[in-house]
């Protein structure tokens, strides 16, 4: 594969805008997503031949039409509001409404950073006027700390980001809108419109809780900053604005040159960030979807990990939990993942793994030729060929120190057996060339015992034999 040809299969997916400050418009998603249907009774590691696609690969490209706001949309100016969106706030009022029991549960036990535990009283408060009688009922004593983020209306929204202007529209998921604003105050934001149109309402409403629940939580320099929601009318999370946009666009749209020195602080600051959501949160986080796109870049190309949408809260006592469908970018997903619906830690792991050699080679998780960066690299790191592998738009500037401890990190990551990979605490001491510690703390390091995936029976060959079917299987 060449740059060229990775460039021109990617314009059928994503739209360049030339001018700079646009920059951000242009598709983010480096790989199809896409959701599968697995069946997990089958023991043996050709399960993933049950695999059925449920829904077609989503690309999540930036389309200038759709980036104009529908009639119905929640972008309009407050005094535009018309009668089918007030019948849509009513409908998400009810919706949150008969969903509250089951989203207290999920909330109930998650304490926010600054001590406030956000009870099912408060989850009301948080979410509006609409519950008002019921906080009032209760009686309850709100002497809490106020949390540091806001529940905005849809006018202020509106008036923050022009009304929803396409020329604010920042980046398009496949699950969401990005809109730059500015609030009164002139702080720049962030404003993720959750879409999710193939969803249902209750189940968007319940995917929507459970990001903001996360991303409430978390406070750390390397994960998204959450500045406020809105469930006015349509669902929004109001998140700080990356200036640089995101890692995939500079990395492989920009058409600038991301000299080694940011890549190699970009990739120790994602590492932080996971070591963060793996081990120093009060419960595990996995991500579930580490992807050039999710990463954003703020001042000082200082990384953020964004878009909780697929994250997993990990309960201490459970080693790994099994979910359906498996949802994901492809290029990026572990064997036991892609095959099993397995989540823990080390599925970060592995896809920090491919996000390292992304920024060692330059390359996309799949290129044009729907080959997986893994497959592609793996006989080029066991030779240590570093020839072969380092981004030829670097032209050789690079510390070679950095670039081999980066090469020997993305290796341990990307193995095919998930005991055999390193926590996010090793992979930082391997980036910095620290001395790694014999014995891993339990962080992120205990080992999958599964009866129904004999995982260590599973050999090299054998997984790439399997990477390439679900390749297969996925792009066709
Ligand atoms: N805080 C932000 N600042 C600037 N740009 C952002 C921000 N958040 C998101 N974006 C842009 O919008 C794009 C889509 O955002 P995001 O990945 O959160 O949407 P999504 O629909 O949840 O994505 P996915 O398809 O991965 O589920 C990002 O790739 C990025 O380019």
């Amino acid at each position: 594969m060449n740059e060229q040809s990775a460039d021109e299969y990617h314009t059928d997916i994503e739209i360049e805008d030339e001018d700079d400050e646009h920059d951000y418009q242009s598709l983010s998603e480096s790989s199809p997503r896409g959701v599968l249907e697995i069946s997990l009774s089958g023991s043996d590691s050709d399960n993933h031949s049950s695999i059925s696609r449920s829904l077609s690969s989503r690309g999540s490209s930036f389309n200038e039409d759709s980036a104009n706001l529908d009639e119905d949309d929640g972008g309009r100016a407050p005094g535009l509001i018309s009668s089918s969106s007030v019948a849509q706030a009513l409908r998400w009022r009810n919706l949150i409404c008969n969903l509250k029991w089951k989203s207290f549960k999920r909330f109930s036990t998650v304490p926010l950073v600054s001590g406030y535990e956000l009870s099912r009283k408060s989850l009301m408060r948080r979410l509006g006027k609409h519950h008002n009688d019921e906080v009032m009922i209760d009686g309850v004593n709100w002497d809490v700390p106020k949390p540091s983020w806001r529940n905005f209306t849809l006018a202020e929204l509106a008036a923050a980001t022009d009304c929803f202007s396409s020329d604010n529209m920042v980046g398009r998921g496949g699950h969401a809108e990005v809109y730059k604003g500015r609030l009164p105050d002139g702080q720049l934001v962030a404003v993720k419109k959750i879409t999710k149109k193939e969803k249902k309402d209750e189940d968007r409403v319940q995917d929507f809780l459970s990001e903001l629940g996360i991303i409430a939580h978390i406070n750390h320099p390397n994960a998204a900053h959450l500045i406020g929601f809105s469930s006015d009318t349509d669902l929004h999370l109001v998140l700080q604005f990356a200036p640089h946009g995101s890692l995939a666009t500079l990395l492989h749209n920009s058409g600038r040159r991301l000299e080694w020195g940011l890549r190699f602080k970009i990739a120790i600051g994602i590492a932080e960030g996971l070591r963060y959501l793996h081990c120093e949160c009060h419960r595990r986080i996995i991500h579930r979807d580490i992807t050039a796109s999710n990463i954003l870049l703020m001042d000082d190309y200082q990384p953020q990990i964004s878009d909780f949408g697929l994250a997993k809260w990990l309960p201490e006592k459970w080693v790994h939990h099994i979910v359906s469908p498996i949802e994901g970018t492809f290029g990026y997903m572990a064997p036991e993942y892609f095959m099993h619906g397995i989540v823990h830690e080390k599925i970060d792991v592995f896809s920090f793994g491919v996000l390292l050699l992304e920024l060692i080679t330059g390359r996309r998780a799949v290129d044009s030729s729907r080959q997986s960066l893994v497959i592609w690299a793996k006989p080029f790191l066991a030779q240590r060929n570093i020839q072969k592998l380092v981004d030829p738009r670097l032209e050789g500037k690079y510390e070679l120190i950095e670039l081999k401890r980066a090469m020997s990190a993305a290796s341990a990551c990307i193995h095919h057996l998930p005991n055999v990979r390193p926590n996010m605490k090793r992979v930082i001491q391997m980036l910095k060339g620290e001395r790694v510690e014999p014995k891993p703390k339990a962080c992120g390091g205990r080992p999958i015992l599964l009866d129904a995936c004999d995982l260590d029976d599973y050999s090299s060959t054998a997984y790439l034999k399997d990477l390439n079917r679900h390749m297969e299987l996925v792009m066709e």
